[in-house]
Parts: C-alpha cells; sequence; structure tokens
C-alpha cells in the first residue's frame, strides 16, 4: 500500500540519525551539514504487540507485521523555495510523500554544527514553515494565471479549483501553511493534484538530547506552538535511539529497562506517522500466516479486502469478522463462535481497528 512519510527539517538536526534507526540501513549520518542528497526510502515494520498475541493462539508458521514508509530528505535552508541549497530537487522530494515528520533539534551540543549558529527551534520552524510556503505560493501564483483565463472562457472546474487557490493565497502570502485555513473535504479534493507541501499532514519530531525529555524549555516551546496547529509532538533523543537500533534483541531488552522504556521511543514517531495519515490495522489469523494490513479509517470491508488481492473486493459475498477483543478473550475463532462474538458482516460494513477477518469471495 505504500503510505508514506518525508522526515524534513534544517541541515544537520539529525532526520537521517533518526532514519537510520527507523531503519537500521546504517546510511551515512555524519555532523555535516548536507550529508545527505538523495532521499532514501525505508520499509519500517509497525510494532504492534496484538500480532503476537493472536500469534499465540493462533500459532501460526510466520507472522507479518504491516508497515510504513519513511524518506530521508535533504536539509532545507533558507531561500530553498528559490533555488538556495538544495532547493528545488528537496521540494520535490517532499511533494511525493503522503505527510512530514520535521525534525526540530532540541538538544544543545557544541559538537554539532547548527547552520544558523544556535539552537532555536521556532526560528527553526519558522525557516522551513516559510520555505514550505513559499514554494506552495509559487504554484498557487502559476496556477492561478492558467486559471483565470480558463475561468474567463466559462470553465467551471476552472472556476471552482480558482476559487479554492484564492482561499489559501493568503495564508501562504504570509508564511502560513496552506492546511491553516481549514479546508472541507470537497475544496481539498479539488486541488489535491497540486501536491501542496503545507496542506500534507505534519507532525514535529522534537529531537532532545537523552536527558532532555523533561525541564527543557526548548521542547516546551515546540509543544506550545504545535498545540496552537492541532499538530502532534513526538520528543524522542534520536542519537540514543540509533544506539538502541544497532543492539540485538537480548541487549536491547536490558538497556530499555536500564532506562525505564518498555520500547523503543522509535515506535512512538512510528505510530504517530500512522496516525497522521489516518490509517489504523486490521488483521487475518490462519495457521499458515496471522498477518497485519493497513486501511484507512473508515474503510469498508470490500475494500479491506482489495488490500489483500483485487479479487477479494472484485467478488466479496461477506467478510467473517471477530473484534480483537473477542479473539483474545475466547481464544480463537472456536471459543469466539461458542460465545455468539462471531458475525458475517456485508459490503456495507465498516472495518474497525483490530478485526480479525476472512473473507469470502468468488471470481
Ligand atoms: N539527540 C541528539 N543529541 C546529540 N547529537 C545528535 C542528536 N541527534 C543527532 N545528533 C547528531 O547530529 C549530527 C547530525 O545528524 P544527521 O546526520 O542525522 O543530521 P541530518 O538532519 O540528516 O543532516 P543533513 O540535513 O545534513 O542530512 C550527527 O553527528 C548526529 O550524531
Ligand atoms: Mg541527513
Amino acid at each position: 500500500m505504500g503510505f508514506n512519510c518525508g522526515i524534513v527539517g534544517l541541515p544537520n538536526v539529525g532526520k537521517s540519525t533518526l532514519f537510520n534507526a527507523l531503519t537500521k540501513a546504517g546510511i551515512a549520518a555524519e555532523n555535516f551539514p548536507f550529508c545527505t542528497i538523495e532521499p532514501n526510502t525505508g520499509v519500517v515494520p509497525m510494532p504492534d504487540p496484538r500480532l503476537d498475541a493472536l500469534a499465540a493462539i493462533v500459532k501460526p508458521e510466520r507472522v507479518i507485521p504491516t508497515s510504513m514508509e519513511f524518506v530521508d530528505i535533504a536539509g532545507l535552508v533558507a531561500g530553498a523555495s528559490k533555488g538556495e541549497g538544495l532547493g528545488n530537487q528537496f521540494l520535490a522530494n517532499i511533494r511525493e510523500t503522503d505527510a512530514i515528520a520535521h525534525v526540530v533539534r532540541c538538544f544543545e551540543d557544541e559538537n554539532v554544527i547548527h547552520v544558523a549558529g544556535q539552537v532555536s527551534p521556532l526560528d527553526d520552524i519558522a525557516i522551513i514553515n516559510t520555505e514550505l510556503a513559499l514554494a506552495d505560493l509559487d504554484s498557487v501564483e502559476k496556477a492561478l494565471l492558467r486559471l483565470t483565463r480558463q475561468a474567463k472562457g466559462g470553465d467551471k472546474e476552472a472556476i471552482a479549483i480558482k476559487a479554492v487557490l484564492e482561499k489559501i493565497k493568503p495564508a501562504l502570502d504570509e508564511g502560513l501553511p496552506a492546511r491553516s485555513v481549514g479546508l472541507d473535504a470537497d475544496e481539498r479534493l479539488l486541488i489535491k493534484s497540486f501536491g501542496f507541501l503545507t496542506l500534507k499532514p505534519t507532525m514535529y519530531i522534537a529531537n532532545v538530547a537523552e536527558d532532555g525529555f523533561d525541564n527543557n524549555p526548548r521542547l516546551d516551546a515546540v509543544r506550545e506552538l504545535a498545540a496552537g496547529e492541532g499538530a502532534v509532538v513526538v520528543p524522542i533523543c534520536n542519537k540514543l535511539e540509533a544506539e538502541i537500533a544497532e543492539l540485538d534483541e537480548d541487549d536491547k531488552v536490558a538497556f530499555l529497562a536500564d532506562l525505564g522504556m518498555d520500547e523503543p521511543g522509535l515506535n512512538r514517531v512510528i505510530r504517530a506517522g500512522y496516525g497522521l495519515l489516518n490509517l489504523h490495522t486490521y488483521f487475518t489469523a490462519g495457521v499458515k500466516e496471522v498477518r497485519a494490513w493497513t486501511i484507512p479509517v473508515n474503510c469498508t470491508a470490500p475494500k479491506a479486502a482489495a488490500v489483500i488481492h483485487t479479487d477479494f473486493e472484485k467478488g466479496f459475498i461477506r467478510a467473517e469478522c471477530i473484534a480483537y477483543e473477542d479473539f483474545i478473550q475466547y481464544k480463537g475463532e472456536a471459543g469466539t463462535k461458542e460465545a455468539g462474538k462471531w458475525r458475517l458482516e456485508g459490503k456495507d460494513y465498516i472495518v474497525k481497528d483490530g478485526d480479525v477477518l476472512h473473507f469470502r469471495f468468488n471470481v
């Protein structure tokens, strides 16, 4: 299903360190601005303890998690929208992502160069948001020239699109994201093909020092700004996460326990990315495999089936459905049936997070 989340931010704030930890890909993360040139894409498994609980009951041959893609993008500098730094290339890379994880440096370390010479999260965020807004403004202005002509000729669609662009333009003019305008679903659909950067769902990753989770005014500042935008903040120490990711499983458990953590902080990043995209999970649980599948929230059973195979959607008859909690409580399908918790659902059924499904279909 390829949903992806682009990792964006100023140079040298810890984007590749986060990406490496996420993918353990071991690509270059050095104390050197512009270390990343080509975007790197990594498929990251979704941590979901429910899979293990299902597997403990079903005892399948294999267990397959669902995944999300993260893209490590080169650092952005002021002026990128005018071609500074790796400007245009960088912006094109972001345009291709579904959501943005904006990494903000909230750690002090004189050995790590900051492009502006000092660590100031709000200034950093403003630089990035301004560049993204300017890039969108550029697209809006170009499109408006064309649409104005077409609108004069009475083209209904052009008139409708033009109206939406004119609605977001004043915000962009002020360096504010288009998502601050509050477009409705129809308006968003009309301008979807532009791939506006500042319409993408965005979260802030506050990259803190190991001891920077509490009493950190920089983190507080990011939280306050994000609250105003209705955006999620994930505080994390990317450097520590990269170290944790290098450990083998046994050492990892011990090391996390030492730190008083029950899972890597990365899991919060992955889950937040998933949430940002409005995705959730259903399961299939057979003796061959127990598997998690990603679907958009509010997805019907046939659409959910299509994620496995388009034939499942085309030939959809019914979905056999067990809620996750019931599956666990009654220890599998047989127990659930006895308890009267096993259901048959039709084509209008909206699949819920955690549903254990088996599709009946014919082709
Ligand atoms: N939480 C942290 N505390 C201390 N140092 C960190 C932290 N996170 C990252 N670093 C260090 O910051 C430096 C830059 O990290 P990284 O290469 O990940 O940045 P980047 O954002 O990918 O830069 P570029 O835009 O140049 O690709 C590295 O030396 C890394 O170890
Ligand atoms: Mg990098």
